[in-house]
């Protein structure tokens, strides 16, 4: 059996899935698996096709300190006690620069373009190469495909992809590029499925998981995002601030003394979530937790996210549809809760009972804008992508197998 392995580096997880791959080109997932909970409660969690448990193992906090330790754990299980042998590898690739719109087959060549880019993404970055990397020393026949969080925005106008500095820095790169595109075309391309009635209109869909952003959508369409050059713009995160003016960063620098390699430390590291509350930086810890700065945390994530939602409905005169997706969007009904109350201004009135069920969609019937929770499956579509690539570089090998 034919089968394709993806690997998705967040900043709190590792997450993976092995697809079979038919005649026809369909799908069919064979395992999913992810390493969470990487600085609090590290935990490794794999279930088969039928949701069948193939792994579930808690590790003490030094012994998955980081995202590239739990790469190592979960690529140890996956080769040694699996021993998957797949025909492709597909990647989350976080950023993929200026001249990347859409997924490409890795070569030395452009590992070294990707690697640029590091310094614009090192939360995620270094972790999307090093398998590559790997893999590319030991298999250097196995194809492997690139998928890019930053290509599902390339079509924004200038007005939305441009900041106010000499045209110049655009002109090298310094762009509002968004990220969580992956999460978002898959949104886009689920919708007209699960929800047609909202597919074509304007639609704002919030990516809220340890890194959190939002998309205004039209018609499928990214049309502006709240993330820009970096992966730190826009809403706070587990560890990332957010919108910050950047005055804050000069006064560090000039009035504290801070290295450019502390800043970036600081800024993807101790602040956001983890920073506002002193607790954690995992929104289920702040949950469960009685102290007064967690909850301050929990207010402030709500109060941004209905922020974002007032700047990303500007940007579509209007909304038709909000969608909650990612780890807290798609499993925190209190949260959606919370941020709802901050959207009774736009028309949107939760349904408490549908809200707590997780069901599709989640608001009144008579909720002026509907809301709905739309699971998202980043894997599955870079999966999509690695076949599509493949066949598109050798057509022969589709045709052989569909005959
Ligand atoms: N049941 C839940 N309630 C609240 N938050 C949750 C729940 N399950 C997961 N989360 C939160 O989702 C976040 C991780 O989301 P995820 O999309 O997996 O992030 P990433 O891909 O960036 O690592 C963490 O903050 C985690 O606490
Ligand atoms: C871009 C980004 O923040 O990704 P993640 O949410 O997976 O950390
Ligand atoms: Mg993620």
């Amino acid at each position: 059996m034919d089968t394709i392995l993806v690997v998705n580096a967040g900043s709190s997880s590792v997450k993976f899935q092995v697809f079979a791959v038919d005649g026809d080109g369909r799908l069919q997932r064979q395992l999913k698996g992810q390493m969470d909970g990487i600085g609090s409660r590290p935990r490794l969690r794999a279930t088969g096709v039928k949701g069948d448990t193939l792994a579930d193992r808690a590790y003490p906090i030094e012994a998955v300190a980081d995202v590239s330790a739990a790469l190592m754990v979960a690529g140890s299980w996956l080769r040694d006690e699996l021993r998957i042998t797949p025909m492709a590898v597909g990647h989350r690739v976080v950023h993929g620069g200026p001249d990347h719109d859409r997924p490409i087959p890795v070569d030395h060549g452009l590992v070294a373009r990707l690697e640029r880019y590091i310094a614009l993404a090192p939360l995620h970055q270094p972790h999307n190469l090093a398998p590559i990397k790997s893999l590319l020393a030991n298999f250097p026949s196995l194809p492997q495909v690139a998928c890019f969080d930053t290509a599902f925005h390339r079509g924004h106008d200038a007005v939305a992809d441009q900041y106010a500095i000499p045209y110049q820095l655009y002109e090298e790169g310094v762009r509002r590029y968004g990220f969580h595109g992956l999460s978002y075309e898959y949104i886009a391309r689920t919708l007209p499925k699960v929800a047609p009635e909202i597919a074509t209109g304007r639609v704002i869909v919030a990516h809220l998981g340890s890194g959190a952003s939002m998309c205004a959508m039209r018609g499928g369409r990214s049309v502006e995002s709240t993330m820009g050059f970096t992966a730190l713009d826009g809403l706070p995160m587990g560890t990332r601030p957010g919108q910050i003016d950047p005055g804050v960063v000069l006064y560090l620098m000039a009035e504290k003394g801070m290295t450019p390699g502390r800043v970036q430390d600081f800024l993807y590291r101790d602040c956001g979530l983890k920073g506002l509350s002193g607790v954690s930086n995992d929104m289920r810890e702040l949950l469960e937790s009685h102290d007064p700065r967690a909850a301050f945390a929990i207010d402030y994530f709500a109060y941004r996210v209905g922020l974002c939602a007032g700047m990303l409905a500007a940007a579509l005169q209007g909304v038709d549809a909000f969608v909650f997706t990612a780890g807290i969007g798609e499993n925190s009904s209190a949260i959606r809760a919370r941020v709802a109350e901050k959207l009774a201004w736009l028309g949107v009135s939760l349904d408490a009972g549908e809200n707590a069920k997780h069901a599709l969609k989640i608001s009144q019937s008579g909720s002026r804008v509907p809301v709905y929770v739309v699971p998202t499956d980043e894997e599955r579509m870079i999966a999509e992508h690695t076949l599509s690539v493949l066949w598109g570089a050798n057509s022969n090998i589709k045709h052989m197998r569909a005959s």
